[in-house]
C-alpha cells in the first residue's frame, strides 16, 4: 500500500464532517489500532510529531540587547571622543573591549538560552496510544496518522483527532480559539462548514483535556495540525531575566548617570589644573572604563546557568529562570502527600467486611504472595466469602494492572487500585480472569473532586450491578444498607475507619447495587443513593525516608513545610506525624476551610501544617492566604485542577512522573522523581546560586570602585610635570584590569559550593536590596585600600625611577605598571576571601573549589606576559618590572587579607546573621 494514500494528512479534509467508520477506513486505522510495523512506516514518512517552535529571540535581538545597554552607550562615546582627540590606539583598544564584550555576552546569553530549551525538552510528552489492540504509552512524538489515542484529564492532545468515543470530555481550547471555557465533546458526524471552534467532534493538538475520558484517531500530526499552522503562538521566551537581573539592570542605569557626572566634574578639574584638552578627556574616559563593571553580566548570567543545571542534577528541571532564585527565598513548601512525602507504595493490611468480620493482609509490596489472617488472629487456609467478595469488588472497579517485569512486581495505574488488585491476587481473586468473567458495560472514572469511582458490570449469574469504591465518608453517605441487605450503622464503620486512619491508613469504602438488565451507561444519578455497603479496605503507604530527612532540614532552614491531602483527616495526621509536621492542632479539613472567613483563614493556616480532605481549589486559597502574609510559597501538584494553584504560587511544583501535561506546563520547576527530597535540594541550589553572585559582586564592584578612586585623586592631587600630567593607569590598563583579571578571577566564584551554614539560615527576604548595606560597606572599604596601596606604590616607584635619571614616559610606565600590578594582586588575595561572605577561607576549605586556583594561574600567567612580553608593553603602555618591585607590589596586596579576617570576624561577633538576609544587612 502506498502510505502516501493512507495518510492524507491536512485539515483539507473535512474529517469533521465524515463518518466515524469512513475517517477509520480513509486513515487505513481501526479501533484495534495501527499495527506496529504500519505505524513505523508512517512515521518514517510523514516524520516525527513535533512542532517546530519558534523558540526564544532571535540570534540578532540577543546581539542588539548586549549592545542596547547605557554602559555601552558611554564606551562608545569614550571610543568617539578619544580618537577625536587624536588618541587613536587607546580609541580602538576601547572599541576593541566593547566588541569583546559585546561577544562573550552574545555567547553566554545564547548558550544559556539553549540549555533552557533543552531542560524544556527534559520534559517529555506521552500519550496512551492503542496499536494491535494493545494499549501503550509512547512520546508524543511518535504518533502517526491513523493511531488511535486514548485521552485522560490533564493530558494536552498530542495532535489533532476525530473523535471515536467520549465520557463527559470536556477540552479546554484557548490555545486555538480563545475561548478559556472547556468545550464538551461529542463524537456525531457535523456540517462541512462548521467552524473550527464549533467542531464538537474533533481535538486539536495542544488543547487540553479539563474534564472526562474519551477515544480519538489521529488526522494530522506535527506542522498538519491546526496549531502547527500557527506555531508561532508557542514562542517560549528564553531571554534570560530575572528580578536580580532586572535589579542589576537598574543599579546599572544609575551607575552610568554617576559616571557621567564623575567624568564631567573630573574634565573639569583637570582643565583647571591645567590639562591639556586631550589629557583631560582621556583622564574623563578612563574614569568611564575603571568605573563600569563590564564583566559583571557574563557572571550573572553563568552563575545562573550553573544553578539551573545543577538544579536539573538533582532531579529539579527549572522552567522559568527566575524560579532559580525564587527558590532561595522560599519560606513555605505545601507538599501533596501521596508519591511526594510518602512512597506511593500502597499495600492492603487489613479488610472489613459487611459480614463483620476483620482480617489482616500480609505480603508486601506489589508482589501477589501473601496471606489472610481471621478475626482471632488464626492464620486462614481459605478465603471466607464475604472476604472474597469485597476483594473481588475491590478487583473489578479498578483500571490499574499489575505487570511483572524485570524489577519485580508494579503498578500500571492508580498505586491506590494496584494495591486492591494485589490484595485480591494474592487471596485467589485473579483480576484478569474476574474482569472477563464480569465484563465492564460503562465507568464513572475517580476524580480527586467527587472521591469516588464506578463501574457498570455484568455479573456472573444472571444480571447487573453498579459497583462504587471511594473515600468512605462519600460512599457512606450514598449506602442505605449492608449487602445482602443487613441495616447499615453508619456511626460504627466511620468509627471503623477512624480507628484505621489514625493508623496512618488510607481506607477506601466498597459498594454495590443491583440493576436493571438494561442499563447501558452509567449516570452520576445512578450511584447518588440506595447503596449496600461490601465493605472497607485499609491500605499503607510509609512516608520516604530522604522526606522525612528533608523535612528536617526545611525546619532548620527557617522553612515550614505544610502537607496537602485529598486523604482521610486522621490518616493525614498520622503520616503528618511520621513525617515529623506541625500537626499540634491536628489536621484541618478543606470543609472547615470553607467555613472560614479571609482573617480566620489566616489564623489557621500560620498554625496548621497539615490539611486533609482538601480539594485542589482549595490549595488556591491557601497559597493566597500565606502570600498575604507575606510568604514566598512553593506549592506542589500533579493534577488539572492544581493548575491555578501552580500558577498563583511563587513556585509551581509539578510531578515530572504522575503529574499531568497541565500541571507540568502551569509550573516553574518539575521534578523528575516527584520526590519531596528534590525541592528541598532545589532550594538549597537556589540559596547557592544567590549566595554566589553576591560574593561575585562584593568581588567585583570594589574594583570599579577603586580605579574610579585612584583616576580621581590623581586628577586631583597628583603633579603636573612638564605639562603631561601623572595618571596612574591608562583606560586600556584599566580595561584590562576590569575585563581579563576581574573576569577569570569571578568566574570561579560561581562554583563556589555551599557555605557549611548556608541551610541553617532564615530564608532570603525577596525585596532585600542586592546592593544591600553589607555590599556597599564592603565595596568602599576594599576600594579604598586598593586605591591607597595602588596610589602609594605608583608614587614610590614614579619617584625612585625618576630619581634614577630615567625619563619622564618610562618612570611613567614603570610607575604605572606598578600600580597595575597592585591591584592585579590584590584582586588575587581578595578573591581568596570573597570565597566565603562571613567565614575565614580556611573554614570552607583551602582546596574545595579548584577552579579559583585555575583562574588565579591563568592570571598569573597573563599578567606575566603583560609585564615581560614587548609586545604586550607596546599595546598596553607597560614595561618589565624588576623584582623589588613586584615584591612591593605582593606585599602591599597582602594587606587586604588581614583587614578583611578582621571585618568577618567583627561581623561574626554581632551575631550569625546572614550577609544574604535583610537582618544581615
Ligand atoms: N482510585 C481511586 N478510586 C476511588 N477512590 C479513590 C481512589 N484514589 C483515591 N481515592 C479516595 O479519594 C481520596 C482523595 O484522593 P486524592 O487522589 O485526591 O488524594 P491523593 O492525591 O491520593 O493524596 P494527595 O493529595 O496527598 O496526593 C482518597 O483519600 C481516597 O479515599
Amino acid at each position: 500500500m502506498n502510505p502516501k494514500t493512507v495518510v492524507p494528512q491536512g485539515s483539507h479534509s473535512p474529517w469533521h464532517a465524515v463518518r466515524i467508520e469512513e475517517v477509520l477506513r480513509k486513515l487505513g486505522s481501526s479501533e484495534e489500532g495501527l499495527g506496529v510495523a504500519e505505524a513505523e512506516g508512517r512515521l518514517a514518512e510523514v516524520g516525527p510529531n513535533v512542532l517546530q517552535r519558534a523558540r526564544g529571540d532571535g540570534p540578532l535581538k540577543i546581539l542588539w540587547r548586549q549592545v542596547n545597554d547605557p554602559l555601552i552607550y558611554v564606551l562608545l562615546g569614550a571610543v568617539a571622543l578619544a580618537i577625536l582627540m587624536g588618541k587613536v590606539v587607546d580609541g580602538l583598544v576601547v572599541l576593541g573591549v566593547v566588541v569583546l564584550n559585546t561577544i562573550i555576552g552574545f555567547v553566554q546569553e545564547y548558550r544559556a538560552g539553549k540549555a533552557i530549551e533543552a531542560l524544556m525538552d527534559m520534559v517529555p510528552q506521552t500519550a496512551t496510544v492503542i496499536r494491535e489492540g494493545r494499549k501503550t504509552t509512547l512520546q508524543a512524538s511518535e504518533i502517526v496518522p491513523g493511531d488511535i489515542v486514548e485521552l485522560a484529564p490533564g493530558d494536552r492532545v498530542p495532535a489533532d483527532m476525530r473523535l471515536l468515543r467520549v465520557r463527559s470530555l470536556k477540552v479546554e481550547e484557548a490555545a486555538l480559539t480563545g475561548e478559556s471555557v472547556p468545550t464538551d465533546k461529542a463524537t456525531a458526524e457535523l456540517d462541512e462548514n462548521t467552524s473550527l471552534a464549533d467542531r464538537g467532534n474533533m481535538v486539536y493538538g495542544g488543547t487540553l483535556v479539563s474534564y472526562g475520558t474519551g477515544t480519538a484517531v489521529v488526522v494530522a500530526t506535527a506542522g498538519e495540525t491546526e496549531l502547527g499552522r500557527i506555531s508561532s503562538m508557542l514562542r517560549e521566551t528564553t531571554h534570560v531575566e530575572t528580578p536580580l537581573t532586572r535589579q542589576l539592570a537598574v543599579v546599572g542605569k544609575w551607575l552610568t548617570v554617576a559616571i557621567v557626572i564623575v567624568a564631567a566634574i573630573l574634565f573639569v578639574v583637570g582643565t583647571l589644573r591645567g590639562y591639556p584638552a586631550a589629557d583631560a578627556v582621556l583622564a574623563a574616559i578612563t574614569l568611564a572604563v575603571g568605573a563600569i563593571p563590564e564583566g559583571l553580566p557574563a557572571i550573572v548570567t553563568i552563575a545562573l546557568a550553573i544553578g539551573v543545571r545543577r538544579m536539573a542534577g538533582r532531579r529539579a528541571v527549572i522552567r522559568r529562570l527566575p524560579a532559580v532564585e525564587t527558590l532561595g527565598s522560599t519560606t513555605v513548601i505545601c507538599s501533596d502527600k501521596t508519591g511526594t512525602l510518602t512512597k506511593n507504595e500502597m499495600t492492603v493490611t487489613e479488610l472489613w467486611t459487611a459480614g463483620g468480620n476483620s482480617y489482616a493482609v500480609g505480603g508486601v509490596g506489589y508482589a501477589p504472595e501473601g496471606d489472610l489472617t481471621g478475626p482471632g488472629g488464626e492464620k486462614l487456609p481459605e478465603v471466607p466469602d464475604d472476604a472474597r467478595r469485597l476483594l473481588l469488588a475491590g478487583a473489578l472497579c479498578n483500571d490499574a494492572a499489575l505487570v511483572h517485569g524485570e524489577e519485580g512486581w508494579r503498578v500500571s495505574g492508580d498505586p491506590t487500585e494496584g494495591a486492591l488488585l494485589t490484595a485480591a491476587k494474592k487471596l485467589g481473586v485473579d483480576p484478569e480472569q474476574t474482569k472477563g468473567s464480569h465484563p465492564r458495560l460503562d465507568a464513572i472514572p475517580f476524580d480527586s473532586g467527587s472521591k469516588y469511582m464506578a463501574t457498570l458490570n455484568e455479573t456472573e449469574a444472571d444480571g447487573r450491578e453498579i459497583l462504587v469504591k471511594g473515600a468512605p465518608e462519600v460512599v457512606l453517605s450514598r449506602c442505605s444498607a449492608l449487602e445482602g441487605g443487613g441495616p447499615l450503622d453508619t456511626g460504627a464503620v466511620l468509627a471503623r475507619v477512624e480507628a484505621l486512619a489514625a493508623r496512618g491508613m488510607r481506607v477506601l469504602a466498597l459498594a454495590s447495587r443491583r440493576v436493571d438488565e438494561k442499563m447501558e451507561t452509567l449516570q452520576e444519578k445512578d450511584v447518588a443513593g440506595g447503596l449496600e455497603l461490601v465493605g472497607l479496605q485499609g491500605m499503607i503507604d510509609p512516608p520516604r525516608p530522604e522526606a522525612v530527612d528533608a523535612v528536617e532540614a526545611c525546619k532548620k532552614a527557617g522553612i515550614s513545610v505544610k502537607m496537602i491531602t485529598g486523604d482521610h483527616k486522621s490518616t493525614a495526621r498520622a503520616i503528618g506525624e511520621q513525617l515529623g509536621l506541625e500537626t499540634g492542632s491536628g489536621a484541618v479539613t478543606g470543609a472547615e476551610l470553607d467555613g472560614l472567613s479571609d482573617e480566620e483563614l489566616q489564623g489557621v493556616v500560620a498554625r496548621t501544617g497539615v490539611f486533609a480532605r482538601v480539594a485542589p481549589e482549595h490549595k488556591i486559597r491557601l497559597v493566597r492566604s500565606l502570600q498575604a502574609q507575606g510568604h514566598v510559597v512553593a506549592m506542589t501538584g500533579d493534577g488539572v485542577n492544581d493548575a491555578p494553584a501552580l500558577k498563583q504560587a511563587d513556585i509551581g511544583v509539578a510531578m515530572g512522573i504522575t503529574g499531568t501535561d497541565v500541571s507540568k506546563e502551569s509550573s516553574d520547576i518539575v521534578l523528575t522523581d516527584d520526590n519531596f527530597a528534590s525541592i528541598e535540594a532545589a532550594v538549597e541550589e537556589g540559596r547557592r546560586v544567590y549566595d554566589n553572585l553576591i560574593k561575585a559582586l562584593a568581588f567585583v564592584l570594589p574594583t570599579n570602585i577603586g580605579l574610579a578612586v585612584i583616576l580621581t585623586a590623581a586628577v586631583a592631587f597628583f603633579p603636573i610635570i612638564g605639562g603631561e600630567p601623572l595618571l596612574p593607569m591608562l583606560p586600556t590598563q584599566i580595561l584590562w584590569i576590569n575585563l581579563v583579571a576581574a573576569v577569570a578571577l569571578a568566574l570561579p566564584l560561581a562554583f563556589e559550593a555551599k557555605e557549611p551554614d548556608l541551610m541553617l539560615r532564615s530564608p532570603r527576604d525577596p525585596d532585600a536590596p542586592v546592593l544591600s548595606r553589607f555590599v556597599i560597606f564592603r565595596t568602599v572599604l576594599v576600594a579604598l585600600l586598593m586605591a591607597a596601596g595602588a596610589l602609594g606604590l605608583f608614587l614610590v616607584e614614579f619617584a625612585a625611577e625618576a630619581g634614577r635619571g630615567v625619563g619622564t614616559g618610562a618612570a611613567l610606565a614603570e610607575a604605572q605598571t606598578t600600580a597595575v600590578t597592585t591591584v592585579i594582586l590584590f584582586q588575587i588575595f581578595y578573591l581568596l576571601n570573597c570565597r566565603s561572605l562571613r567565614d575565614s577561607v580556611m573554614k570552607i576549605g583551602l582546596w574545595s573549589n579548584p577552579w579559583i586556583y585555575v583562574g588565579i594561574g591563568a592570571l598569573l600567567l597573563l599578567q606575566a606576559g603583560f609585564i615581560y612580553l614587548p609586545f604586550m608593553n607596546a599595546v598596553f603602555g607597560t614595561a618589565p618590572l624588576p623584582a623589588g618591585a613586584l615584591l612591593q607590589a605582593f606585599v602591599v596586596a597582602l594587606v587586604v587579607l588581614p583587614v578583611i579576617g578582621a571585618e568577618k570576624w567583627l561581623r561574626n561577633r554581632g551575631g550569625r546573621k546572614s550577609p544574604t538576609t535583610k537582618e544581615g544587612d
